[in-house]
């Protein structure tokens, strides 16, 4: 079993505490079926991939795929990027990968963490690995301006107040618990590039099955599977990480 990278650093008063969905990532990207999948995709002899991290929160999950980028990827050179709304997220992120990477030989390249909205700072096609452990609980709509923490509120004084936002901004989906997931995967087209693969975790709530159909009816040959699973079976808080990807490989 790989290695799960040390967030004792992190403050989790306003950032999300790794839990059961970050360790179903780790435990999906590191089984021996994604790693075929990715190693193949990868060619060791091809282009180093780009692996974004949408959300990074404490990065346990990003650094985890730097850190074993060989076997993962099949490349120890990828470059990795992290993105979040939560600059204490974005400032953490870098910190975990730099502690989970100090004693490799060789190291990916590592991009930093940006302060941005879903996949907004990137430019389209570049992103050959996107993964996103999104705001998944179901709660009332969010409001067009909820899913972006304002500098005001970030500045405030009202530390708990900002801090409890900030942590809300970690679960909260709105309807379905789909609103920024779905947000991210009308994305996906234009920011993946083409042997670009996500990997995207669900709760039951947010009706995987119907996902995944709708996924494979977007124009130009996408496929959409569940690629793991935990939980309790049929409790809403059962688990799925799909894998989106176009079925073609330049
Ligand atoms: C469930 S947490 C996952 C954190 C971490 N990736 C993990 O697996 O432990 C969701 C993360 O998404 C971030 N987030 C929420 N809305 C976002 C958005 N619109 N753009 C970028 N990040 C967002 C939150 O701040 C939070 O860090």
């Amino acid at each position: 079993m790989l290695p799960t990278p040390s967030t004792s650093h992190a403050s989790f008063d306003n950032i999300y505490e790794p839990a059961e969905d970050s360790y179903l990532l780790l435990d999906t990207l590191s089984s021996k079926a994604e790693s075929t999948f990715l190693t193949q995709r990868f060619h060791p002899t091809g282009p180093s991939p780009l692996i974004l991290e949408v959300g990074v929160g404490s990065g346990v999950v990003l650094a985890f795929a730097a850190a074993n980028a060989k076997v993962i990827f099949g490349h120890s050179d990828v470059a990795v990027l992290g993105v979040d709304v939560n600059p204490f997220a974005a400032k953490t992120a870098v910190q975990t990968i730099a502690i989970a990477l100090k004693d490799l030989k060789v190291k990916p390249i590592t991009l930093g963490a940006v302060l941005a909205d879903l996949t907004s700072s990137l430019r389209p096609g570049e992103v050959d690995v996107l993964i996103f452990n999104p705001p998944y609980v179901p709660t009332e709509p969010l409001s067009a301006t909820s899913s972006i923490p304002s500098e005001a509120m970030l500045d405030s004084h009202a530390t708990f107040e900002r801090d409890s936002k900030l942590l809300e901004l970690s679960y909260a989906g709105g309807v379905n618990g789909m609103e920024t997931t779905n947000r991210l995967l009308e994305q996906l087209p234009d920011v993946l590039s083409e042997r670009g693969v996500a990997y995207v975790l669900l709760c039951a709530q947010n009706k995987p099955e119907d996902v995944k159909a709708s996924i494979r009816q977007w124009p130009g040959s996408w496929k959409a599977e569940t690629v793991g699973s935990s939980g309790k079976t049929a409790s809403w808080e059962k688990l799925c990480v799909l894998r989106i990807w176009r079925d073609v490989v330049p």
